[in-house]
Protein backbone atom coordinates (compact mmCIF):
# COMPACT_ATOMS: atom_id res chain seq x y z
CA UNK A 1 0.00 0.00 0.00
CA UNK A 2 1.39 3.36 -0.99
CA UNK A 3 -0.16 5.22 1.27
CA UNK A 4 0.09 8.49 -0.81
CA UNK A 5 -3.12 10.34 0.39
CA UNK A 6 -2.18 10.01 3.88
CA UNK A 7 1.80 10.96 3.02
CA UNK A 8 0.33 14.12 1.00
CA UNK A 9 -1.79 15.48 4.15
CA UNK A 10 0.60 14.76 6.80
CA UNK A 11 3.56 16.27 5.10
CA UNK A 12 1.06 19.97 4.34
CA UNK A 13 -0.19 19.50 8.42
CA UNK A 14 3.60 19.77 9.41
CA UNK A 15 4.89 22.07 7.36
CA UNK A 16 1.54 24.59 9.11
CA UNK A 17 2.68 23.14 12.31
CA UNK A 18 6.44 24.46 11.48
CA UNK A 19 5.17 27.69 10.52
CA UNK A 20 3.75 28.19 13.63
CA UNK A 21 6.27 27.43 15.89
CA UNK A 22 9.12 29.21 13.64
CA UNK A 23 6.52 32.12 13.90
CA UNK A 24 6.54 31.65 17.99
CA UNK A 25 9.96 30.97 18.41
CA UNK A 26 10.44 34.52 16.05
CA UNK A 27 8.29 36.56 17.81
CA UNK A 28 8.01 35.12 21.58
CA UNK A 29 11.69 34.81 23.01
CA UNK A 30 12.43 36.50 25.61
CA UNK A 31 15.82 37.21 26.94
CA UNK A 32 16.91 35.79 29.60
CA UNK A 33 20.48 36.45 31.24
CA UNK A 34 23.67 37.31 29.56
CA UNK A 35 22.53 37.21 25.48
CA UNK A 36 20.03 34.19 25.96
CA UNK A 37 16.94 34.27 23.95
CA UNK A 38 14.19 31.65 25.10
CA UNK A 39 10.63 31.11 23.70
CA UNK A 40 8.57 31.43 26.87
CA UNK A 41 7.42 27.94 28.30
CA UNK A 42 4.68 26.95 31.05
CA UNK A 43 5.40 23.59 32.98
CA UNK A 44 3.05 20.88 33.37
CA UNK A 45 2.09 18.80 36.11
CA UNK A 46 4.76 16.26 35.22
CA UNK A 47 7.14 19.31 35.53
CA UNK A 48 8.42 19.19 31.74
CA UNK A 49 8.03 22.42 30.07
CA UNK A 50 5.72 23.09 27.75
CA UNK A 51 4.91 26.53 25.01
CA UNK A 52 1.98 27.63 23.01
CA UNK A 53 3.76 26.28 20.02
CA UNK A 54 3.55 22.52 21.05
CA UNK A 55 -0.62 23.43 21.38
CA UNK A 56 -0.92 25.07 18.52
CA UNK A 57 1.15 22.47 16.46
CA UNK A 58 -1.28 19.63 18.24
CA UNK A 59 -4.15 22.00 16.90
CA UNK A 60 -3.11 22.49 13.32
CA UNK A 61 -2.08 18.63 12.98
CA UNK A 62 -5.38 17.19 14.23
CA UNK A 63 -7.15 19.34 12.08
CA UNK A 64 -6.14 18.62 8.97
CA UNK A 65 -6.58 14.68 9.95
CA UNK A 66 -9.90 15.15 11.24
CA UNK A 67 -10.47 16.91 7.73
CA UNK A 68 -9.33 14.53 5.94
CA UNK A 69 -9.42 10.72 8.30
CA UNK A 70 -12.74 11.47 10.51
CA UNK A 71 -12.54 8.22 11.36
CA UNK A 72 -8.83 7.53 12.19
CA UNK A 73 -7.90 7.67 15.79
CA UNK A 74 -4.91 10.39 17.04
CA UNK A 75 -3.11 9.83 19.95
CA UNK A 76 -0.69 13.09 20.65
CA UNK A 77 1.22 14.37 23.54
CA UNK A 78 -0.82 17.53 24.79
CA UNK A 79 -4.11 17.82 26.32
CA UNK A 80 -6.28 21.50 26.63
CA UNK A 81 -6.62 20.85 30.56
CA UNK A 82 -4.00 23.26 30.73
CA UNK A 83 -5.35 26.08 29.30
CA UNK A 84 -7.93 25.98 31.56
CA UNK A 85 -5.45 27.71 34.30
CA UNK A 86 -5.95 31.40 34.89
CA UNK A 87 -1.98 32.03 34.07
CA UNK A 88 -2.50 30.43 30.86
CA UNK A 89 -5.49 33.14 29.54
CA UNK A 90 -3.21 35.05 27.47
CA UNK A 91 -0.95 32.01 26.70
CA UNK A 92 -4.87 30.35 25.07
CA UNK A 93 -5.41 33.46 23.24
CA UNK A 94 -2.19 33.72 21.97
CA UNK A 95 -2.58 30.48 20.77
CA UNK A 96 -5.70 31.08 18.77
CA UNK A 97 -4.35 33.81 17.10
CA UNK A 98 -1.40 31.47 15.88
CA UNK A 99 -3.52 28.86 15.18
CA UNK A 100 -5.20 31.59 12.63
CA UNK A 101 -2.87 32.42 10.45
CA UNK A 102 -2.87 28.54 9.14
CA UNK A 103 -6.36 27.87 9.55
CA UNK A 104 -8.57 30.94 9.07
CA UNK A 105 -11.70 29.63 10.83
CA UNK A 106 -9.89 28.64 13.68
CA UNK A 107 -11.95 30.02 17.21
CA UNK A 108 -10.95 29.30 20.89
CA UNK A 109 -13.42 26.91 21.24
CA UNK A 110 -12.22 24.58 17.87
CA UNK A 111 -8.81 25.27 18.34
CA UNK A 112 -9.24 23.64 22.29
CA UNK A 113 -11.38 20.66 20.20
CA UNK A 114 -8.31 20.52 17.97
CA UNK A 115 -5.78 19.74 20.59
CA UNK A 116 -8.47 17.49 22.35
CA UNK A 117 -8.73 14.90 19.20
CA UNK A 118 -5.39 13.78 19.64
CA UNK A 119 -6.60 12.42 23.04
CA UNK A 120 -7.92 9.11 21.33
CA UNK A 121 -6.72 5.64 22.24
CA UNK A 122 -4.55 3.33 20.02
CA UNK A 123 -6.70 0.71 17.91
CA UNK A 124 -5.95 -0.95 14.71
CA UNK A 125 -5.45 1.90 12.48
CA UNK A 126 -4.02 5.05 14.49
CA UNK A 127 -1.94 8.26 13.87
CA UNK A 128 0.42 9.58 16.58
CA UNK A 129 1.69 13.42 16.85
CA UNK A 130 4.36 14.82 19.19
CA UNK A 131 3.88 18.66 18.12
CA UNK A 132 7.08 19.30 19.07
CA UNK A 133 9.20 16.82 20.31
CA UNK A 134 12.26 18.27 22.18
CA UNK A 135 10.62 21.20 23.90
CA UNK A 136 13.93 21.96 25.82
CA UNK A 137 15.51 22.55 22.73
CA UNK A 138 13.11 24.40 20.76
CA UNK A 139 13.04 27.20 24.25
CA UNK A 140 16.64 27.54 23.84
CA UNK A 141 17.46 27.65 20.47
CA UNK A 142 18.22 24.16 19.90
CA UNK A 143 17.11 21.45 17.71
CA UNK A 144 13.49 20.19 17.80
CA UNK A 145 10.56 18.09 15.60
CA UNK A 146 7.21 18.07 14.56
CA UNK A 147 6.84 14.13 14.36
CA UNK A 148 3.71 12.58 12.91
CA UNK A 149 3.25 9.00 12.43
CA UNK A 150 0.43 6.25 11.30
CA UNK A 151 0.11 3.23 13.10
CA UNK A 152 -1.33 -0.08 11.56
CA UNK A 153 -1.09 -2.81 13.87
CA UNK A 154 2.11 -2.86 15.33
CA UNK A 155 3.70 -1.48 13.05
CA UNK A 156 4.41 2.20 11.97
CA UNK A 157 3.91 2.36 7.89
CA UNK A 158 4.10 6.30 7.29
CA UNK A 159 6.46 8.89 9.60
CA UNK A 160 6.48 12.38 8.94
CA UNK A 161 9.39 14.03 10.46
CA UNK A 162 9.89 17.72 10.71
CA UNK A 163 13.14 19.23 11.48
CA UNK A 164 13.03 22.95 11.31
CA UNK A 165 16.31 23.95 12.27
CA UNK A 166 18.11 20.89 10.88
CA UNK A 167 20.78 21.99 8.60
CA UNK A 168 20.07 19.90 5.15
CA UNK A 169 23.85 18.28 5.69
CA UNK A 170 26.17 19.00 8.64
CA UNK A 171 28.77 18.95 5.79
CA UNK A 172 27.86 21.99 4.81
CA UNK A 173 27.46 24.80 7.42
CA UNK A 174 26.22 27.32 4.90
CA UNK A 175 23.39 24.43 3.52
CA UNK A 176 19.73 25.91 4.13
CA UNK A 177 18.07 24.91 7.57
CA UNK A 178 14.37 23.10 7.61
CA UNK A 179 14.14 19.46 6.25
CA UNK A 180 11.30 17.05 6.31
CA UNK A 181 12.17 13.18 6.69
CA UNK A 182 9.33 11.15 4.90
CA UNK A 183 9.09 7.42 5.27
CA UNK A 184 7.07 5.00 4.19
CA UNK A 185 7.36 0.99 4.97
CA UNK A 186 8.70 -0.94 2.27
CA UNK A 187 8.84 2.45 -0.45
CA UNK A 188 12.41 3.93 1.53
CA UNK A 189 13.11 7.41 3.22
CA UNK A 190 13.33 10.66 1.46
CA UNK A 191 13.98 14.41 2.77
CA UNK A 192 12.24 17.38 1.26
CA UNK A 193 13.55 20.68 2.37
CA UNK A 194 11.19 22.58 4.41
CA UNK A 195 11.51 26.13 2.82
CA UNK A 196 11.02 24.51 -0.58
CA UNK A 197 14.45 24.48 -2.07
CA UNK A 198 16.25 22.51 -4.25
CA UNK A 199 16.34 19.44 -5.27
CA UNK A 200 12.83 18.70 -4.12
CA UNK A 201 13.19 15.05 -3.15
CA UNK A 202 16.29 13.69 -1.87
CA UNK A 203 16.18 9.68 -1.29
CA UNK A 204 18.61 9.47 2.25
CA UNK A 205 20.75 6.27 3.78
CA UNK A 206 22.06 5.15 6.62
CA UNK A 207 25.19 4.40 4.82
CA UNK A 208 25.64 6.75 2.06
CA UNK A 209 25.25 10.44 3.37
CA UNK A 210 25.56 13.49 0.78
CA UNK A 211 29.06 13.81 1.47
CA UNK A 212 32.73 13.22 0.04
CA UNK A 213 34.25 9.75 1.51
CA UNK A 214 37.00 11.43 4.25
CA UNK A 215 33.79 13.34 5.97
CA UNK A 216 31.55 10.16 5.76
CA UNK A 217 34.45 8.02 7.91
CA UNK A 218 34.28 10.53 10.65
CA UNK A 219 30.62 11.05 10.87
CA UNK A 220 30.43 7.32 9.71
CA UNK A 221 31.93 6.47 13.66
CA UNK A 222 30.15 8.94 15.89
CA UNK A 223 26.80 8.69 18.05
CA UNK A 224 24.46 11.21 17.91
CA UNK A 225 23.61 11.50 21.48
CA UNK A 226 20.74 13.93 23.68
CA UNK A 227 21.78 17.28 24.61
CA UNK A 228 19.67 17.11 28.41
CA UNK A 229 22.23 14.36 30.12
CA UNK A 230 18.93 14.03 32.48
CA UNK A 231 17.03 12.07 29.52
CA UNK A 232 19.47 8.61 29.31
CA UNK A 233 22.07 7.09 30.61
CA UNK A 234 24.74 8.79 29.17
CA UNK A 235 27.55 6.80 30.73
CA UNK A 236 26.47 3.45 29.67
CA UNK A 237 25.68 4.97 26.16
CA UNK A 238 29.14 5.97 25.78
CA UNK A 239 30.51 3.03 27.24
CA UNK A 240 28.68 1.09 24.40
CA UNK A 241 29.75 3.19 21.28
CA UNK A 242 33.27 2.64 22.58
CA UNK A 243 32.80 -0.75 22.81
CA UNK A 244 31.74 -0.91 18.96
CA UNK A 245 34.34 1.92 17.94
CA UNK A 246 32.89 4.82 17.57
CA UNK A 247 35.56 6.85 18.72
CA UNK A 248 34.81 10.53 16.92
CA UNK A 249 33.28 12.80 19.28
CA UNK A 250 29.15 12.43 19.49
CA UNK A 251 26.96 14.99 18.34
CA UNK A 252 24.48 16.19 21.01
CA UNK A 253 21.34 17.61 19.65
CA UNK A 254 17.96 17.83 20.72
CA UNK A 255 14.92 15.81 19.99
CA UNK A 256 13.93 13.18 17.32
CA UNK A 257 16.08 14.98 14.50
CA UNK A 258 19.00 12.66 16.22
CA UNK A 259 16.80 9.95 14.09
CA UNK A 260 17.37 11.96 11.05
CA UNK A 261 20.87 12.52 11.41
CA UNK A 262 21.25 8.19 11.62
CA UNK A 263 18.68 7.96 8.49
CA UNK A 264 21.09 9.86 6.41
CA UNK A 265 24.52 8.11 7.50
CA UNK A 266 25.70 11.57 9.59
CA UNK A 267 25.86 9.10 12.70
CA UNK A 268 26.30 5.43 13.35
CA UNK A 269 23.96 4.87 16.51
CA UNK A 270 21.52 6.52 18.66
CA UNK A 271 21.07 5.08 21.66
CA UNK A 272 18.90 5.62 24.81
CA UNK A 273 18.90 3.24 27.75
CA UNK A 274 17.40 3.49 30.85
CA UNK A 275 18.61 5.17 34.06
CA UNK A 276 18.55 2.82 36.40
CA UNK A 277 19.13 0.01 33.78
CA UNK A 278 16.08 -1.89 35.93
CA UNK A 279 13.71 1.08 35.65
CA UNK A 280 9.81 0.47 35.33
CA UNK A 281 9.93 4.06 33.08
CA UNK A 282 8.67 3.26 29.50
CA UNK A 283 9.19 5.28 26.51
CA UNK A 284 6.08 7.32 25.01
CA UNK A 285 5.17 5.63 21.12
CA UNK A 286 5.15 9.53 19.92
CA UNK A 287 8.89 10.21 21.07
CA UNK A 288 10.00 7.24 18.75
CA UNK A 289 7.09 6.40 15.91
CA UNK A 290 8.22 8.95 13.43
CA UNK A 291 11.70 8.40 13.67
CA UNK A 292 12.20 4.71 13.82
CA UNK A 293 10.96 4.42 10.60
CA UNK A 294 12.83 7.07 8.81
CA UNK A 295 15.80 4.96 10.15
CA UNK A 296 14.68 1.39 8.71
CA UNK A 297 13.34 2.33 5.84
CA UNK A 298 16.91 4.01 5.05
CA UNK A 299 18.53 0.63 5.51
CA UNK A 300 19.17 0.82 9.33
CA UNK A 301 17.53 -0.56 12.20
CA UNK A 302 15.73 0.19 15.30
CA UNK A 303 14.61 -2.21 18.23
CA UNK A 304 14.90 -2.02 22.07
CA UNK A 305 18.02 -2.66 24.14
CA UNK A 306 17.27 -6.81 24.01
CA UNK A 307 16.70 -6.53 20.73
CA UNK A 308 12.92 -6.56 20.35
CA UNK A 309 11.17 -4.58 17.36
CA UNK A 310 9.46 -1.79 18.97
CA UNK A 311 5.62 -2.71 19.38
CA UNK A 312 3.43 0.63 19.02
CA UNK A 313 0.20 -1.98 19.72
CA UNK A 314 -0.01 -1.92 23.50
CA UNK A 315 -0.97 1.79 24.29
CA UNK A 316 0.58 5.38 24.28
CA UNK A 317 4.04 3.83 25.76
CA UNK A 318 6.09 1.22 24.64
CA UNK A 319 5.28 -1.18 27.62
CA UNK A 320 6.73 -4.16 25.87
CA UNK A 321 10.08 -2.44 25.35
CA UNK A 322 13.05 -1.11 27.23
CA UNK A 323 15.31 1.25 25.84
CA UNK A 324 15.30 2.15 22.12
CA UNK A 325 18.64 1.93 19.83
CA UNK A 326 18.66 2.87 16.24
CA UNK A 327 21.88 2.73 14.23
CA UNK A 328 22.88 2.12 10.38
CA UNK A 329 21.90 -1.65 10.80
CA UNK A 330 25.84 -2.19 9.87
CA UNK A 331 26.65 -1.94 14.10
CA UNK A 332 23.71 -3.51 15.79
CA UNK A 333 24.43 -6.96 16.25
CA UNK A 334 27.62 -5.48 18.17
CA UNK A 335 25.57 -2.74 19.80
CA UNK A 336 23.45 -5.65 21.21
CA UNK A 337 25.49 -7.68 22.22
CA UNK A 338 27.59 -4.91 23.60
CA UNK A 339 24.52 -3.94 25.34
CA UNK A 340 24.08 -7.65 26.64
CA UNK A 341 27.10 -7.74 28.65
CA UNK A 342 26.19 -4.28 30.35
CA UNK A 343 23.05 -5.84 31.60
CA UNK A 344 24.57 -8.44 32.44
CA UNK A 345 26.95 -6.86 34.68
CA UNK A 346 24.72 -4.91 36.43
CA UNK A 347 22.72 -7.98 38.10
N1 LIG B 1 12.96 14.26 32.05
C1 LIG B 1 12.89 13.62 30.89
N2 LIG B 1 13.36 12.37 30.77
C2 LIG B 1 13.30 11.73 29.58
N3 LIG B 1 12.76 12.27 28.46
C3 LIG B 1 12.29 13.50 28.55
C4 LIG B 1 12.33 14.24 29.74
N4 LIG B 1 11.80 15.44 29.53
C5 LIG B 1 11.43 15.44 28.22
N5 LIG B 1 11.72 14.28 27.64
C6 LIG B 1 11.48 13.90 26.26
O1 LIG B 1 12.75 13.57 25.68
C7 LIG B 1 12.71 13.89 24.29
C8 LIG B 1 13.69 14.91 23.86
O2 LIG B 1 14.78 14.80 24.59
P1 LIG B 1 16.15 14.69 23.86
O3 LIG B 1 16.36 15.98 23.15
O4 LIG B 1 16.99 14.49 25.04
O5 LIG B 1 16.11 13.52 22.92
C9 LIG B 1 11.42 14.42 24.05
O6 LIG B 1 10.58 13.40 23.63
C10 LIG B 1 11.02 14.98 25.36
O7 LIG B 1 9.69 15.23 25.36
P2 LIG B 1 9.06 16.49 24.59
O8 LIG B 1 8.43 15.97 23.34
O9 LIG B 1 8.07 16.95 25.56
O10 LIG B 1 10.16 17.49 24.34
MG1 LIG C 1 6.61 17.50 26.24
MG1 LIG D 1 8.75 14.09 22.66
MG1 LIG E 1 6.57 17.08 22.71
Amino acid sequence: MSYEQEKQIAIKAVTAAAKLCQAVRREQSVSEGANQNRVKYFTKPDRTPVTIADFGAQAIICQALAEAFPNDAVVGEEDSGLLQEPEMMEGAAQITDYVKRQIKIATPESVKNWIDRGNGTISDRYWTIDPIDGTKGYIRGGQYAIALALVEGSEVKLGVLCCPALPLTFAEPESETGVIFVAVRGEGTTMIPLNGGSPKLIRVNCRTPQTNSNVFDELHLRMVESVESSHGNMSLEAQVGEVVGLNTPSLRIDSMAKYGVIARGEAALYIRLPSPLSSPKRQNIWDHAAGAIAVEEAGGRVTDMYGRPLDFSCGSKLFNNQGTIASNGEIHEAVLAAVAKIIASSY
